[in-house]
């Protein structure tokens, strides 16, 4: 049985882990860690980690880039590891985390769907084959318009991916309204749009000479992501300190 902690239980997909856990037999929520109390859980939600005392295996967020502190000192103190799918992490945030997974395992993804993670590997192969024959690269997502992240952590995962191909030789374009020029060779365009109920779309656009190219990934529920989440938290516990991605799972 995995007892999991999570952070942002109260939130859109933080409804969506806690149902999937309930219909789980090999899974159970010990507590949530909540800034909004609107909700009337099944397990016991706390503010913040410092009013928790519940023990546990795992944590999993699904929350916003704040106290992220506050939610590794809680897994240290406690020795266990974090599935950590919250996006719009800053670099200072980053390092941290990558200084804490020297103490606990940390499984960060920002998108749990496996579609991601095989459209990841096509979008590197397509890389290393167009880039050279000199199509443009351009990456366009879409998402909800409860969305305050921008672009997705997807869309920069995916740009870091590409750019891991072209030996980190590319700069990434997020607005082309301030500079009245051509794009460059050397770039990676990234665009977001916001609307509606949309789950989360991510298209790779590979533009040549006369043709263009495009791998996309659509998620049409949030299960998606969350069956993922709980996938990685029932994978974590026992393993030793380190970073854990999606492909350390699928392997
Ligand atoms: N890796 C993946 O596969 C996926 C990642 N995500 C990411 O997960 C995150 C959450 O998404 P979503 O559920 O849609 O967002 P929501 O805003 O619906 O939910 C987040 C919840 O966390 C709460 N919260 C905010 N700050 C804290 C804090 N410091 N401690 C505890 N709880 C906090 C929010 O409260 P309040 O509303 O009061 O701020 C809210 O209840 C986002 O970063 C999103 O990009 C989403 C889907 C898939
Ligand atoms: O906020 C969301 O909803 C999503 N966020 C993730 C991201 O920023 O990449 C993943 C998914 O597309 C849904």
């Amino acid at each position: 049985m995995t007892n999991i902690i999570l952070r942002g239980c109260n939130g859109k997909m933080g409804q969506v882990i806690a149902d999937i856990v309930e219909a789980d037999d090999d899974a159970v929520i010990v507590a949530g860690i909540d800034v909004s109390q609107n909700r009337v859980a099944k397990f016991p939600v706390y503010q913040s980690f410092q009013k928790c005392n519940v023990k546990a295996d795992v944590i999993i967020d699904f929350s916003a880039p704040v106290n992220v502190e506050e939610m590794l000192d809680f897994a240290k103190s406690q020795g266990i590891g974090i599935v950590l799918c919250t996006t719009g992490l800053s670099k200072e945030q980053l390092a941290i985390i990558d200084e804490a997974s020297r103490e606990i395992p940390i499984f960060r993804s920002a998108n749990m769907s496996m579609g991601i993670n095989l459209i990841t590997k096509l979008v590197q192969e397509a890389t290393y084959i167009l880039a050279d024959a000199g199509y443009d690269i351009e990456i366009v997502e879409r998402h909800h318009n409860k969305k305050v992240d921008a672009p997705s952590g997807t869309a920069l995962a995916l740009a870091d991916a590409i750019n891991q191909v072209l030996n980190n030789e590319y700069e990434y374009k997020f607005d082309r309204s301030a500079d009245r020029v051509a794009r460059s060779k050397k770039e990676i365009g990234i665009s977001a749009v916001r609307g509606g109920t949309i789950v989360g779309e991510h298209e790779v656009i590979f533009a040549g000479t006369d043709e263009v190219i495009e791998i996309k990934h659509t998620a049409y529920s949030k299960a998606v992501f969350a069956k993922g989440a709980v996938q990685a938290a029932k994978f974590l516990p026992g393993k030793p300190a380190g970073m854990y991605r999606m492909s350390d799972m699928m392997d």
